[in-house]
């Protein structure tokens, strides 16, 4: 039922609705619950007699007869609301930029932070399995809105709030422990993907599917198979955080910016990762022009140890303070972007590389490939040495042989 009224007394002005709240200025307080008001002030209310005490809290089991029928007649009806707001139409539930992020965990909330405060979406929805975590990050969230351009966020256990996402973010899973590597992660994780893609693909079936949690690889073809999707729609973050760590590290040795090496990293977001030395460079200057044997053993300057480091980065990070999440959220909001901005950049993440570098089998693994908002529509041709190649088939091989046992 609802009942609005508008008391005359200067001290009460009570808004009733569906019995919810009630709000005035000096006697009882905001928000304080209609049925937690004895059913004996409340009827002073209606008769206009209180008009400043103190309401001690009491449960209330009344109905809204507590009034007699001439003094609720006696009111205007008012809703605060409704005073202050003409409606003209319904707001559109789902904007078009609509993110989901699955996982509230640390890489979650990385995604979700970079998204919000660099202003790439403007709807992001996060679920978690478990609701205390995700409530206590979906409120500080939402008290930062109106801070980062009043984003519309939505946080709940209930896959139904993804629904027409435009891209869903997967970060859902455990992380390695101690001596495990990502690999170790492929049983837990995929019978996580196993039962989450099925409702996620239900709500939003045009989304594109971004996968961040490991072994990414794995898991993206884990999502490929059971979304049932074109492969062009299922993106692994993949390489992309090694490759940002592989131009950081560089530069660092440099002494110039990051952005201004172009370098990549290929293959498996894991310990067989491909660093591609041989066209790593600076304004166009090929490293490999100044050193033949750049990023082989026989390097006198050693410039192999920056990639073997690149390979240990997220053990590192990961040891000193428990998980990886600043770049991992910044890689994925860049995806993210390329995505809804149908920017077709080309970017190191994780596809379907079949038929590629002689490649025969169906697997994920990092390629410089073109995003827009359908997903991946280019992979770039590289060219590579024959070392670089045939590290690149190993690594695939890796990654089979761990994929090819599983059951889907
Ligand atoms: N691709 C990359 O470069 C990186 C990947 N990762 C991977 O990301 C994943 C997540 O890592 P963290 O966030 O650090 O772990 P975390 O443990 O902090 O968070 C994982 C979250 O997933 C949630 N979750 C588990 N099952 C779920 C389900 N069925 N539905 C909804 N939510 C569910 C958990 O409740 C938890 O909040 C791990 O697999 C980790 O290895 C981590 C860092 C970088
Ligand atoms: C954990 C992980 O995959 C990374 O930080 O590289």
């Amino acid at each position: 039922m609802v009942l609005t009224l508008h008391l005359s007394s200067p001290f009460l002005r009570i808004c009733l609705k569906n019995w919810e709240y009630v709000t005035s200025r000096r006697s009882i307080g905001m928000n304080r619950r209609i049925r937690d008001l004895p059913p004996t002030i409340l009827k002073d209310i209606l008769n206009g007699k209180n008009d400043g005490k103190i309401i001690e809290s009491a449960s209330f089991t009344g109905d809204a007869s507590c009034g007699s029928e001439k003094q609720r007649t006696d009111l205007q009806p008012v809703c605060l609301r409704e005073e202050l707001l003409c409606k003209v139409s319904d707001p559109v539930r789902d904007c078009c930029h609509k993110v989901s992020v699955i996982g509230a965990g640390m890489v979650g909330i990385g995604v979700a932070s970079a998204l919000l405060y660099q202003k790439i979406a403007s709807h992001v929805a996060i679920v978690d399995a478990f609701p205390k975590k995700l409530e206590g990050e979906g409120m500080d969230f939402s008290h930062a809105s109106l801070l980062i351009g009043d984003p519309h966020i939505e946080y709940d256990t209930d896959f139904c709030i993804t629904s027409n996402s435009r891209v869903v973010v997967l970060c859902a899973g455990v992380r390695q422990q101690e001596h495990e590597s990502r690999l170790d992660l492929t049983k837990r994780n995929a019978d996580i993907f196993k039962t989450i893609i099925p409702p996620l693909l239900s709500f939003s079936p045009n989304a594109v599917f971004v996968i961040a949690s490991n072994p990414v690889d794995i898991l993206s073809y884990v999502t490929w198979k059971v979304s049932g999707l074109p492969y062009y729609r299922i993106i692994g973050s993949g390489t992309y955080i090694d490759t940002c760590r592989f131009r950081y590290l560089i530069s660092d040795r440099l002494g110039i910016a990051p952005s201004s090496v172009n370098g990549i990293i290929i293959g498996e977001h894991g310990d067989s990762q491909v660093p591609l030395w041989s066209g790593v460079n600076v304004a166009g200057v090929q490293f490999r022009d100044i050193i033949p044997n750049i990023g082989l053993e026989t390097d006198e300057e050693k410039w192999y140890e920056i990639s073997r480091e690149v390979v240990r980065l997220g053990s590192v990070v990961r040891c000193l303070k428990g998980y990886t999440n600043v770049a991992i959220g910044l890689c994925v909001a860049d995806i993210v972007n390329a995505i809804l901005g149908n920017t077709q950049r080309v970017l190191n993440v994780s596809t379907m590389i079949q038929g590629h570098f002689d490649v025969c089998n169906e697997l994920f693994l990092s390629l410089p490939c073109a995003i827009g908002e359908n997903g991946i529509t280019k992979i770039v041709r590289l060219r590579m040495t024959e070392f670089e190649k045939k590290s690149f088939q190993t690594s695939a091989s890796i990654v089979y042989n761990v994929q090819k046992d599983m059951k889907i």
